[in-house]
């Protein structure tokens, strides 16, 4: 009792200082000592069962704060707080500048949200989420793909060259302008992007892409061809593919995919059935026949080429991506094509964790994620199931944004996968509501809170009503909850900016 910690303390608020939101308290004589509230506890002793004051309970309530020290501001910078804040002495909401400094919020350039609690405007930066990497990991209908375009949106705005890998379409929409959303309270003009769709499926398959996907398939190398393979063709398959390829090599012949297949036909080993049927897929699939797209095409500054593989089979995504970023990574490494940031939505079928399936993209985007930085090539890892994305990749992403996770095992991913996940912003990260997310690391210095911006494109990623009662298709689960948050957060909003910021709030003695 009577005590407060450098790391925490109590007090009794007041004025307004909701959960989340940022408090100040001198430490020593000249120096802000800047806290977060963790908890709010309302509480009577008029309605405690031996005290009970019928006259006017109302007078004994009291309204109580936990504050959890981030540092103490001094000479423009933050620093550890070394000695706890004196019992006693006032505490005051803190003020825009202190929490920007204190949380590294204005180091950056891409304007993400608006920090819960308070009306502040909360930036990444762009070098940092591009060259480090970034991961956007929530469960879905949380507004996870929202939040991943109002990102890419300001990526764009930065002129940073995008390659969206987009197994659903739902990204194609960022060409329109947005129609709904609170453009004015978040400072917000809606506005369509540059972006170009691309299929690898026939034009018949996909006719709202503007562009095939289309790679050059003559004289490909027994790399170039194993490379693209899902990860669980064997040795032997390899082998069968290596001879095939050598003997048309050595006939000193112009081939491709139908002449290797045939090549392989010869072959008297069992192995060539597995490698044979991947090998028809892909040429089913039409990708190696007509003009290629040009790789500079795919990488174009401030523009995104959206890779949009509606219809196409999953293992043949696998083999499609491996072969694109493969070329991509090539390319760049030589410095032929733009630096830029690669997208992968779904990233748990791109680069599933080992036991939870096997892709044949796992190696190349393993490799962006480990070498990517050294060449200008950025990565962006969007998915619903952390636990089943590889924790490589992961690992290396620098930044995170995080939105509602609840499932057990992915909420436990997180903790593995992202230095400086604590137990707590674990119980956060389940209760968030949804367009808000967590922001972690980069050059944000304190896992932040954040309302996500109303998009400037239109949202694509509208669930289809199957039922009358507004159930969605997706995996046969509900319609993602509409984000009833905005409008309550909005009044919240309102009332905390009615406080006059540091209304005096008395801290009492600690525990
Ligand atoms: N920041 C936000 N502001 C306003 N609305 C939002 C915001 N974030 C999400 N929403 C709303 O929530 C809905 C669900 O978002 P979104 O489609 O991004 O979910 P998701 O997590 O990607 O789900 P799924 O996995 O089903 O694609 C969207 O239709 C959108 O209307």
């Amino acid at each position: 009792m009577g005590e407060t910690t450098p790391f925490e303390f109590k007090f009794l608020m007041a004025g307004e200082a909701p959960r989340g939101s940022y408090v100040k308290v001198k430490e020593g004589s000249k120096d802000w000592m800047v806290a977060q509230v963790m908890e709010v506890t309302r509480s009577n002793v008029a309605y405690s069962l031996s005290a009970i004051d019928e006259e006017n309970p109302g007078a004994k309530e009291r309204v109580l704060g936990l504050a959890r020290v981030i540092g103490v501001a001094s000479g423009g910078r933050l620093e550890m707080a070394a000695a706890p804040p004196r019992p006693g002495d006032p505490v005051f909401r803190a003020d825009d500048h202190l929490i920007e400094m204190a949380l590294g919020l204005s180091k950056g350039n891409l304007y993400i949200g608006l920090l819960e609690g308070h009306d502040l405007k909360v930036k990444l930066d762009a070098d940092a989420l591009v060259q480090k990497h970034c991961s956007i990991l929530a469960k879905t209908g949380s507004g996870k793909s929202y939040t991943a375009a109002v990102v890419l949106e300001e990526l764009l705005e930065k002129g940073v060259a995008l390659l969206i890998i987009d197994p659903h379409g739902e990204y194609a929409s960022m060409k329109q302008k947005n129609s709904k959303g609170e453009f004015a309270r978040f400072d917000v003009s809606p506005r369509g992007y540059d972006v170009t769709v691309y299929s690898p499926a026939s034009s018949a398959a996909a006719p709202h892409a503007d562009r095939p996907l289309r790679f050059n398939g003559r004289n490909l190398t027994a790399r170039e061809i194993s490379a693209m393979l899902p990860e669980d063709v064997t040795n032997s398959q390899r082998g069968v593919l290596y001879e095939a390829i050598k003997v048309l090599e050595a006939e000193g012949g112009d081939y491709g995919l139908e002449e290797i297949i045939a090549q392989a036909e010869k072959d008297s080993s069992k192995a060539k059935w597995g490698l044979i049927g991947h090998l028809e897929a892909l040429a089913d699939l039409g990708i190696f026949s007509g003009k290629p797209t040009g790789l500079g095409d795919l990488l174009q500054r401030g523009r995104a080429s959206i890779i949009d593989m509606t219809g196409v089979p999953p293992d043949l995504q696998g083999m499609i991506v491996a072969k694109l970023l493969s070329d991509l990574f090539e390319a760049r490494k030589r410095g032929r094509v733009n630096p830029g940031m690669v997208v992968v939505e779904e990233a748990h079928n791109y680069i599933p964790e080992r036991g939870s399936g096997r892709a044949a993209s796992t190696p190349v985007i393993r490799t962006i994620a480990a070498e990517g930085r050294k060449f200008g090539l950025g990565l962006l890892v969007i998915s619903q199931r952390p636990a089943r994305v590889d924790k490589n990749v992961i690992s290396q992403c620098n930044t995170q944004i995080i939105l509602r996770v609840t499932n057990p095992n992915d909420l436990r991913a997180l903790s593995k996968g992202i230095e400086g996940m604590s137990s707590e912003l674990e119980e956060e990260i389940k209760r968030l509501p949804p367009g808000t997310a967590m922001l972690v690391g980069g050059e944000i210095e304190h896992p932040v809170t954040v309302k996500v911006r109303p998009r400037k494109s239109r949202h694509g990623g509208v669930s289809t009503p199957i039922v009358g009662d507004g159930r969605a298709d997706r995996g046969g689960k509900a319609a993602p909850p509409q984000p009833k948050g905005p409008d309550k957060r909005q009044d919240s909003g309102k009332a905390e900016r009615k406080e006059p910021a540091g209304g005096l709030l008395r801290k009492i003695l600690g525990k």
